[in-house]
């Protein structure tokens, strides 16, 4: 039927006979060779491992393929023969229309991929500049910056290890940039961020990376250069070989096509139908901390599972089932984010040794891990497009999906989708790692903070749900719009725990960062191919944009804040948040939750209801008490940040008719003891202040009080 040798079987409802090898399935299908209802099973799609893909002709190697074609007299002797086993072991060839394709092959590392210039017309970073940028910064490091037209940023140079000399050793030949610096990067970056200021070189040998930690050149590169400017550079170098030119790694060419497909996606409609799968969710959960009452619970690992369990519904309509089962594909699943992590903290790119997914430990499990999601993901990709049903994207919004809504459907139906390529392999696996540990990690440092401060917080949360849910057992929309401080408590946890904690870009283009909050006057010149790390950690806890930064008080969100030694800085305004939480534009880029600008998170709405929804149902059924002492949880970090052992706690169910929790009017007490109204802004006239009092504390005792809220 089909001579391609990377098709299993085939189940045809018309009979078909194509060359895959010759045309590409999509130029087939537009020819009418391929019926569109034929169902190609296995790895029809291509994925990553068995794709044949058009040689991009932008890059060195169709530069070099087309001087040996153009000149036939260069097709002889040695050289020649050399260059055809080149070929050959790389997996190029050419097809009957002139085009080059490539197969995936163990040689891939014969093939140049480096361009010769990128599509948007920018010059790519190249070996020229990485020499300007390293003699720059030797030449600066000894005082000589101002005569070369750089300003005075100060260098942090890592030359003291605290750890022993094992772990050393171990750092060095791992490429494990964190045992290098002694601890979890982020950290690092904090501790030279109170000594330097806002902008400071962080130099390891000869390696420079720019940190800032500042809202006015964060909003300079993410919202007022373009995504061409600065691109996400090392970042997308680390996350390739999973997420292949998915969203978040993508280059700025393919971004603007996919992030134009994605966003629709998840238009309100599709929002809306997902709460009933996160509280359908959290009730699984929530049974399954039932039979645990009053037993030692891990909820870091427990939040993990649900929102894995979220995210493969919600994208490919796959029940991982983890909350209640063990499987080889979950298995893989936190294997291969491991590996993200652990790659995105080294330096030595190991990964990229010839073979090393043949004889290394741990490549070769990660090779085996990705094959077998690669599979099941060809798998769902083939089913939904044999039940393609074709539709503009405003009749797909439309459109009542309720036995698959997922983002596939809506992806694999959209009008115009080329479904023959993996980009959209690569977009689904990037919102499968992208949507589920952050939101797990919010949930995680939220519970562990409320559950750590003053009590009369956490029972300002749990009255305020309980109020709300009355005798429900799961929110709707409307509920999460009326928690307020259940919002505020979640958002606070992701500002003091920020995913990632740090944002990477690399600038493509020289540029001049404005001063923001440092006392370098005349701006600050970027040289092309820096690598530039913005730290969301820093942010989020800078002295100069939060009151009492380190401290966990979701009430700080109801209280405006400025400081006027940052002229730039428009400080925070709380009249400015318009969804639900508390965004870049209401904090001028000093809360960056979800990035900012163009590149912003697109599941920012869907995490936040998720988060509601989940920390909603527990908080309405539980209390929850720390297993030893909260200290004993510790942090670690990766490309998220864990729990080093774990969030250990007792789940203890409450009662429906347990007297709502008293909180003594905590809420407002800290807005009053600062001396502003009790919803945190500002007293009109000194009149109004002289008159304010302390609210006599609700004493609600009464079952009854629940339903009124
Ligand atoms: C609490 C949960 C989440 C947090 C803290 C978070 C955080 C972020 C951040 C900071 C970025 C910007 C990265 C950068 O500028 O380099 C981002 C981008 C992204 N996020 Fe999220 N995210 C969350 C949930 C989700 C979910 C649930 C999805 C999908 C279902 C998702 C999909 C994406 C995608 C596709 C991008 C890339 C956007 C682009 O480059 O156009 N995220 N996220």
């Amino acid at each position: 039927f089909c001579h391609h040798p990377s098709i299993r079987k085939a189940s045809v409802t018309q009979l078909a006979v194509v060359d895959l090898e010759k045309t590409s399935p999509a130029e087939e299908m537009a020819n009418g060779n391929i019926p569109k209802t034929l169902r190609i099973e296995g790895k029809g799609i291509p994925n990553r491992k068995s794709k044949l893909e058009m040689l991009d002709a932008t890059t060195y190697e169709s530069e070099l393929i087309k001087t040996w074609e153009t000149d036939p007299d260069r097709q002889s002797g040695f050289d020649w023969e050399i260059e055809k086993l080149r070929r050959l072991f790389a997996g190029l060839r050419m097809r009957e229309d002139g085009t080059w394709v490539k197969k995936s092959s163990a040689f891939d590392f014969l093939i140049s991929k480096q361009r010769l210039q990128t599509s948007d017309g920018l010059k790519p970073v190249n070996v020229l500049d990485v020499a300007i940028l390293f003699s720059m910064q030797i030449l600066s490091s000894i005082g000589l910056g101002p005569f070369l037209g750089m300003d005075p940023v100060p260098t942090a140079i890592i030359q003291k290890y605290e750890g022993s000399f094992l772990s050393f050793i171990k750092g060095v030949l791992g490429g494990d940039l964190q045992t290098l610096a002694g601890g979890p990067l982020f950290l690092l970056l904090n501790k030279y961020f109170l000594e330097y200021g806002p902008i400071f070189n962080l130099a390891f040998g000869p390696k420079a990376f720019l940190v800032i930690s500042d809202p006015v050149m964060a909003k300079h590169i993410l919202r007022d250069r373009t995504t061409d400017q600065y691109c996400k550079g090392m970042l997308a170098e680390i996350l390739e070989p999973i997420m292949g030119k998915g969203l978040i790694p993508a280059d700025p060419i393919t971004w603007r096509v996919r992030r134009r497909a994605i966003v629709p996606a998840f238009h309100k409609k599709w929002l809306n139908s997902m709460v009933g799968l996160f509280n359908a969710r959290a009730q699984i959960l929530s049974r399954d901390l039932e039979t645990k009452n009053n037993q030692v619970v891990d909820m870091e690992e427990r939040f993990c599972s649900v929102t894995l369990d979220i995210i493969g519904k919600a994208v490919f309509n796959y029940d991982f089932g983890s909350v209640t089962k063990e499987s080889p594909i979950v298995k893989a699943v936190y294997r291969v984010l491991r590996e993200a992590e652990h790659r995105s903290s080294s330096f030595i790119p190991y990964w990229n040794l010839p073979y090393a997914d043949q004889w290394m430990g741990g490549q070769v499990e990660f090779r085996r891990d990705m094959t077998m999601l690669d599979d099941i993901l060809a798998d769902l990709i083939n089913d939904a497009v044999a039940t393609r049903r074709e539709a503009s994207v405003e009749e797909l919004e439309e459109r009542e999906n309720s036995d698959d809504p997922s983002l596939l459907r809506f992806l694999v139906d959209m009008r115009g989708e080329d479904l023959s390529s993996s980009v959209l392999r690569d977009d689904l696996m990037t919102m499968l790692i992208a949507g589920h540990e952050t939101t797990a990690a919010m949930l995680t440092w939220t519970l562990f903070e409320l559950s750590n401060a003053e009590p009369g917080m956490l029972k300002e949360v749990q009255k305020e749900v309980r109020t709300v849910l009355a005798d429900k057992e799961s929110p709707d929309y409307d509920d999460i719009v009326a928690m307020k401080k259940l919002r505020y408590a979640l958002i606070e946890g992701l500002r003091l725990y920020p995913e990632p904690p740090v944002l990477i870009r690399r600038a493509r283009t020289e540029d001049c960062l404005p001063q923001g909050s440092s006392d370098i006057r005349g701006g600050i010149k970027v040289l092309r191919g820096s690598d530039i790390f913005i730290s969301t950690w820093n942010l989020h806890r800078s002295p100069d944009l939060w009151e009492n930064p380190e401290k966990y008080d979701p009430t700080r969100w109801e209280r405006p804040f400025k400081n006027d030694k940052i002229p730039d800085w428009n400080g925070y305004n709380p009249d400015k948040i318009s969804g639900l939480y508390p965004n870049e534009q209401a904090t001028d880029f000093a809360f960056l939750p979800f990035g900012g600008g163009s590149r912003k998170c697109v599941g920012d709405q869907f995490a936040m209801i998720e988060a509601a929804c989940t920390m909603a149902t527990l908080m309405n059924r539980y209390d929850f008490e720390f297993e030893g002492s909260p200290d004993d949880v510790g942090m670690q970090t990766g490309a998220t940040i864990h729990t080093m052992n774990g969030l250990r706690m007792r789940p203890r169910k409450v009662s429906v008719n347990d007297p709502l929790p008293s909180a003594d009017g905590w809420w407002e007490k800290q807005h009053l003891k600062r001396g502003l109204s009790a919803n945190g802004r500002p007293f009109e006239s000194t009149e109004l202040l002289e008159n304010q009092h302390i609210p006599t504390p609700e004493r609600p005792d009464d079952p009854g009080n629940r339903a009124a809220p």
